[in-house]
């Protein structure tokens, strides 16, 4: 079996855009599978080399990107490495009107020489630069383990922490201890250390962030930083609306 084309710097303009990365990789379950992969500032690129007609062209488009991670493959034999990008592009839903955020992962084996070493290194700089092209988020999430029926903390661990390990979200957890926690956190807390506070509880546990922010002197400016609220309350009424409007 011949090797596939090493990775090459794509540093001239396609498409109209220009390139970063251009490189041909292997499917992770079937070496036979071969795809050209692009990188650019806005998009991934996948098309499948292959002789049969058909659609085998997949962009996707880079803000749909949450994270990308370069690994060894379990058998130590194996003298491949493995990128996997992460992605939540918005999908139609079988039998439903509407699109919803999906979660797609797209991975590919590297295995350009035989040095396990250099293809994994070869990976990380593909992990790297698809990485980059997403901006740094640092968040701080506070989750009220009281909050519904009790359930936000293992909401947290099911769903959302391994979102934000895909994604390589630094994060500060804070579970609340009780009622005007959060509010005194937030009033004195140093807003720089993030770029985003998340609340995964139900309407309270946001309103008391929100005064918390409005309690500072620098109200005008701490106002200013991005929430995010996921539904962990009873009614969730907030988190409802917004998941609403933004459709
Ligand atoms: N550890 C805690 N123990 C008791 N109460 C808490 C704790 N942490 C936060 N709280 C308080 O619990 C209140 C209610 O929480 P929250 O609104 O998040 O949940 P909920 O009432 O179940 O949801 P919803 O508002 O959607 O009905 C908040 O106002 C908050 O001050």
């Amino acid at each position: 079996r011949s090797p596939p084309a090493p990775s090459l710097p794509f540093p001239f303009p396609r498409n109209g855009l220009v390139g970063l990365l251009y490189g041909e990789f292997t499917d992770m379950l079937n070496d036979r599978v071969r795809y050209s992969v692009s990188l650019t500032e806005s998009a991934l690129t996948i098309q499948r080399i292959s002789s049969s007609p058909g659609r085998t062209k997949v962009v996707f488009n880079l803000t749909d990107c949450v994270g990308c991670r370069a690994y060894r493959g379990p058998d130590s034999a194996d003298v491949g490495a493995y990128f996997t990008a992460y992605f939540y592009p918005f999908k139609r839903r079988w039998m439903s009107a509407g699109v919803t955020r999906q979660r797609v992962e797209q991975c590919f084996r590297v295995a350009l020489v035989q040095d396990p070493l250099a293809n994994l290194q070869e990976a990380e700089r593909w992990a790297h630069a698809i990485r980059d092209v997403r901006r740094p988020c640092r968040i701080m999430i506070l989750v009220n383990p009281q909050s519904g029926r009790g359930q936000a903390l293992q909401l947290f661990t099911g769903h959302i922490q391994g979102m934000l390990t895909e994604a390589s979200v630094p994060y500060t957890l804070v579970i609340t201890e009780h009622q005007n926690h959060a509010r005194e956190l937030v009033r004195k807390a140093d807003l720089s250390q993030w770029d985003a506070l998340v609340i995964l509880s139900g309407d309270g546990l946001l309103f008391e962030v929100i005064n918390g922010l409005m309690d500072r002197e620098d109200w005008q400016e701490a106002i200013q930083i991005p929430l995010g609220i996921l539904p962990g309350g009873s009614g969730n009424a907030l988190a409802a609306s917004v998941h609403h409007y933004s459709q």
